[in-house]
């Protein structure tokens, strides 16, 4: 994959509502061939941006330009792609109640292009993939919410398009349907579908995205993979170092790299810039203190956004953070 051959590319994109400005000048390129994670808390813009990339409601200002096929792509700008081109899973679910599920696959399907007897079998492959094959003659009325989100997600990608794009997939699944979906997502992206999803549960999308793009109110926060995400933050190492409860670890405040000491007793925990050197970090703190154990961690997804928010945007940190928590605590679902 060259780094410039991009599915989608958006820039400069704004757009107000009457009173709020949702999305304010925001750029990113989606890769061929990648899953681009839009991550913030709720109110972040993510729907909003989304709603504008699949043409339902247009920007007030900036572009937005596909190049689905790769084999078109000498620099030609495709104004929009086809129906069959593009999967949407929008964040107000929109199935038929009362239609039997293995229909309703069936006729997403097709309105997407497929032939009946290639979207009857696809309808059957993904009822088996969701483990809903049993009930496949049951109203969608009839299946609890996780279900429903499954048969939602299975709408949007069973006819096997060339950019998905999912808005909020993980809302309503249970743990182990999380991480289903995550299997489900990176199957799609190895058979070549391009995935755009929007989440702020940044827990599960590190295990999962090739590229994130971080929002606060609008805005750009950070972006990049996890590792350019993490050589921008400061502090996305810690070291946790056990020792002695008498030992004096002030001195380490004015250690080259590091960024904050805190101390809990016998433990102290160093948060460490990304281009600290560990070695001599490490030689010095050998000299100088009694050492029972060490551990270093890379910071989470999670602890390097609200890192990064802090600082361009201390006002924010704690109401985002807030947001997130609570947002989290809201997603598990039990099936029936
Ligand atoms: N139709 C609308 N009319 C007025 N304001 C809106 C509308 N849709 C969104 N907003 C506002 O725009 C801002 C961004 O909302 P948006 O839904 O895009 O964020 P989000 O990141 O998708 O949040 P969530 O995770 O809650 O869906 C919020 O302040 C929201 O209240």
């Amino acid at each position: 994959m060259v780094a410039t051959d991009w599915i989608c590319d958006l820039r400069d994109v704004v757009k107000s509502y009457a009173t709020a400005r949702a999305v304010d000048g925001v750029g990113f390129q989606v890769r061929r061939g990648e899953i681009f994670a839009l991550l913030g808390p709720n109110g972040a813009g993510k729907s909003t941006l989304v709603r504008m990339m699949m043409g339902i409601i247009p920007p007030d200002a900036g572009t937005i330009h596909y190049r689905i096929d790769a084999l078109n792509s000498n620099g030609d700008l495709m104004a929009w792609p086809t129906p069959d081109q593009l999967g949407y899973l929008p964040e107000d679910r929109g199935l038929y109640r009362d239609l039997n599920i293995a229909r309703t696959l069936s006729y997403f399907g097709q309105l997407r292009g497929m032939a009946r007897i290639d979207a009857d079998r696809a309808a059957e492959e993904w009822l088996e993939k969701i483990g809903l094959a049993d009930r496949r003659k049951e109203k969608l009325r009839a299946l609890s919410k996780g279900n429903q989100q499954k048969v939602q997600f299975a709408s949007a990608v069973l006819h096997r398009p060339a950019f998905a794009v999912l808005d909020e997939p993980f809302s309503g699944l249970d743990p182990i349907n999380q991480e289903l979906l995550i299997d489900w997502l990176r199957e799609l992206r190895d058979q070549g579908t391009t995935i755009l999803l929007s989440a702020h549960q940044m827990n599960l999308v590190e295990k999962l995205a090739d590229r994130v793009f971080l929002m606060s109110r609008g805005r750009e926060v950070l972006s990049g993979t996890l590792d350019q995400v993490r050589r921008r933050v400061q502090g996305a190492l810690t070291l946790t170092l056990t020792h002695d409860d008498g030992e004096a670890i002030d001195w380490l405040e004015q250690v080259q790299g590091v960024v904050e000491v805190e101390r809990r007793g016998n433990s102290t925990r160093l948060l460490l810039g990304h281009d600290t050197p560990l070695s001599g970090l490490l030689r010095l703190i050998g000299e100088r203190l009694e050492v029972r154990a060490i551990k270093t961690e890379q910071l989470s997804l999670h602890d390097l956004y609200v890192q990064a928010l802090q600082t361009t945007a201390p006002e924010e940190a704690e109401a985002a953070l807030a947001t997130i928590a609570a947002s989290e605590g809201d997603d598990s679902d039990l099936e029936d």
